[in-house]
């Protein structure tokens, strides 16, 4: 079966976009996620973060599913969502639209530049619930709030939240982000292990100067991604929590691809945060894929978007920049 792919990165979490709705691919649930594990695998032509498939929606103008490397489906992808947003936005002519996700149909929308010529969209990260139930985290409590967990960490402490994927965040020091131990914590978390089932987004935060911040993320069904849009973003409301940073004001949030901007908003005593960031286009081709066994796929010569290419380079030269000096 021949499969058009867009490849798309939002600050270096890179996907495939594969559009079910301008194509009748018809693929079977087992497929999606074989495919995703064929796609994503990084030693062929190609490897990505994840895969987004792009299907029609019966309440909103598309609906997004998102797929891990692993296979796995999950709930959420907040950089994923925005270059959904553009890809969306572009085929309908539209500069906002809503995008059914498997918990929440989310506002997407086109917005100034972040950085010069850097196509950009905000989305709507929503709903947020600490409730350990909805992770889920096995505790006999409800909620974790900087709490420390010693069968995890003797040494630092974490706040568990949905955004609706399940995320655990801890704001650590310099000398944390190189060491092993957020390697070491991941791989525990997201193997067979007593707190967390499904396995857990793993988040260290370092706090660089008021409303800017630093955060590396293990991800469920990835490993260690350039970025986490939905962790960017939980960690941005852990800050806010914690009186690092202000609800209402935008946080710049600086990654190791690149950097995006949150804003924590509170109504009627639920939380949501804006996540505004830059959806490239890498390249596009085609696969041609045996589906009796989807690990054997040829390509058609890949069409770089080599503008944009050059543009989001300067962005990148400008966040390690940062980096260098505040870190
Ligand atoms: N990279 C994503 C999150 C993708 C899903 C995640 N690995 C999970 O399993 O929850 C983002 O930008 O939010």
């Amino acid at each position: 079966m021949k499969i058009d792919l867009i490849k798309c990165h939002g600050s270096g979490n890179d996907f495939f976009i594969i559009d079910e709705i301008s194509n009748t691919y018809d693929f079977t649930e087992e497929q999606r996620a074989v495919l995703a594990k064929a796609l994503c695998d990084r030693s062929t032509d190609l490897g990505a973060d994840g895969i987004l498939y792009v299907l029609k929606s019966e309440k909103a103008d598309a609906r997004m599913r998102v797929f891990n490397p692993d296979g796995s489906e999950a709930s959420m992808c907040g950089n994923g969502l925005r270059c959904v947003a553009r890809y969306v936005c572009e085929l309908f002519g539209l500069k906002e639209a809503i995008i059914e996700t498997m918990k929440a149909d989310l506002q997407v929308k086109k917005q100034e530049d972040i950085f010069e010529e850097i196509p950009t969209y905000l989305v709507e990260i929503s709903p947020v619930s600490f409730n350990l139930e909805d992770l889920p985290l096995n505790l006999e409590i409800e909620t974790l709030i900087n709490e420390k967990i010693s069968k995890i960490s003797e040494e630092l402490t974490f706040t568990a939240l949905a955004v609706p994927n399940p995320h655990f965040v801890s704001i650590v020091d310099k000398e944390h982000i190189s060491s092993d131990l957020q390697k070491n914590i991941s791989e525990y978390l997201n193997g067979p292990n007593e707190f967390f089932p499904d396995g857990v987004n793993v988040s260290f935060v370092k706090p660089l100067k008021k409303g800017h911040i630093y955060v590396r993320t293990f991800e469920r069904g990835v490993g260690f991604t350039n970025a986490c849009g939905t962790a960017m973003s939980a960690s941005t409301l852990v800050t806010c929590m914690n009186g690092l940073n202000e609800i209402g004001e935008p946080v710049e949030v600086y990654n190791n691809g690149g950097k995006v901007r949150c804003v924590v908003h509170e109504k009627n005593g639920r939380q949501y945060i804006d996540l505004i960031g830059n959806a490239s286009y890498v390249y596009r081709s085609e696969a041609d894929v045996n589906m009796e066994n989807p690990a054997e796929f040829t390509l058609s010569p890949k069409v770089e978007f080599a503008d944009e290419i050059k543009q989001y380079a300067k962005l990148q030269e400008y966040a390690q920049q940062f980096l260098k000096e505040w870190m």
